[in-house]
């Protein structure tokens, strides 16, 4: 028997998408957006020393063909890596018409996305007058704040004291298809932000907005405003079974790491642990022990994406590499013979671009588990059917093996 854990490190992209032009941070076009080979320019340049210092320091994800993954992808060069690989190694290109993280994780998964999702205009306010008189009316306030597209950390730094004075709620978008509430978790209330969140996703779903995410926060215009890990996403479901389906369909068992649960609307998935980026680990650790033969192990790490790469923190975004990358033999060390790890990414986010929305970019593919192996460009289908085939369960959908 065999296992399988695929890691979607979030918006970990290696540039050279070839649709890149047709999508837009800030209104420019994603044209030579690189997350990675940015990240590794900026560090080499000195220009990423907050708790860090010197050239990215990717050893174990280098040894595997990261560098050559790069390179593969977009053509650039990346200072500090670029070892020779010793894993399997490739870069994979998205299809589906979103830079988002659905988009991507279900195209991993075997399921490109069928079709085009709604996005809010940056007019003002972005959002329908429909829509804001129905989030009024479940949320049984006189009126909603911010109502256009923002960072989610920026928007609550401007109107939380302004949402502590009137009670009420915070909308705003983005440039993916999302429908975003912040509220405060005592102030408003945990429950109720929830609750308004989960009653409001029907509509914004039948739009084919992809998501509505509670967003809560704490603090005091004092202290200052901060979002907890409390925030829920309530998506779509997929369109199609995915490769948690498959797997579970045939018969074998599927845990899910971090946001996988909210991503697939928990299809196909018996058990989900979650948690930040240093207890995922911890769950992933844990699972190289406890996953049973067969089984599918599926984990996100969604905080390159949410605190660095929004935030175009280049140094945090170069230190979270840094610190996934130095876990790493921790994992390789429990793999037993037939296990496969897929490390991969979903979109980009590079934080040196203009903006704070991700970038549409390539994805590394690196594998651990069955030797040196260059697969090529590929598609983000093939990942599933990959993942698939090492586990002997049939695939769906146009994904191909590069197994
Ligand atoms: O700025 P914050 O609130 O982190 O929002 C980001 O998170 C959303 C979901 O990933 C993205 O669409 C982007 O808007
Ligand atoms: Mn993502
Ligand atoms: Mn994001």
């Amino acid at each position: 028997m065999t296992r399988a854990f695929l890691v979607v490190i979030d918006s970990v992209g290696c540039g050279g998408a070839p649709d890149a032009g047709a999508f837009f941070s800030d209104g420019m076009p994603d044209t030579g957006a690189n997350t990675l080979a940015h990240i590794a320019h900026a560090c080499a340049a000195g220009a990423a020393e907050n708790g860090r210092t010197g050239l990215l320091n990717l050893h174990n994800l280098d040894n595997l063909g990261l560098g050559a993954a790069i390179r593969l992808a977009s053509g650039e060069a990346a200072p500090g890596l670029g070892a020779a690989p010793q894993g399997l190694w490739g870069a994979a290109t998205e299809t589906s018409p979103g830079k988002d993280t659905p988009s991507g994780h279900w195209e991993l998964a075997g399921v490109p996305v069928p079709w085009d999702w709604h996005y809010f205009p940056r007019e003002l306010p972005a959002f329908p007058e429909a829509l804001l008189a129905e989030t009024r009316s479940l949320a049984g306030t006189d009126g909603t704040l911010g109502n256009c597209h923002a960072s989610g950390t920026e928007i609550i730094a401007q109107l939380g004291e302004e949402h502590l004075r009137t009670g009420w709620p915070i909308l705003y978008t983005s440039a993916d298809s999302v429908f975003q509430i912040a509220a405060h978790e005592q102030a408003f209330g945990l429950d109720r932000l929830l609750r308004l969140c989960e009653a409001i996703a029907p509509r914004l779903h039948a739009m084919r907005v992809g998501r509505v995410i509670a967003r809560p926060f704490v603090g005091s215009p004092e202290t200052g405003f901060a979002r907890t890990q409390n925030r829920h996403d309530y998506a779509i479901a997929p369109p199609a079974p995915t490769l948690c389906d498959w797997v579970q369909g045939a018969g074998r068992r599927v845990q899910a790491i971090g946001k996988i649960g909210d991503i697939f609307s928990m299809r196909g998935i018996d058990e989900l642990r979650k948690g930040s980026d240093a207890d995922l680990m911890e769950h992933w650790v844990a699972l190289m022990d406890e996953a049973p033969e067969g089984s599918l192990t599926f984990a996100n790490f969604v905080e390159f994406d949410s605190l660095y790469g929004h935030r175009r923190d280049v140094a945090g975004y170069a230190r979270a590499l840094e610190w996934f990358d130095a876990q790493l033999p921790r994992v390789f060390d429990r793999m037993r013979p037939g296990d496969l790890i897929l490390i991969t990414a979903d979109h980009g986010n590079d934080p040196t671009w203009p903006g704070t929305d991700h970038t549409r970019e390539r994805v590394p593919v690196l594998g651990a588990g069955l030797g040196p192996r260059a697969v090529g460009l590929v598609a983000f289908a093939d990942v599933a059917a990959s993942i698939a085939a090492h586990l002997d369960v049939p695939a769906q959908g146009p994904g191909r093996s590069f197994l």
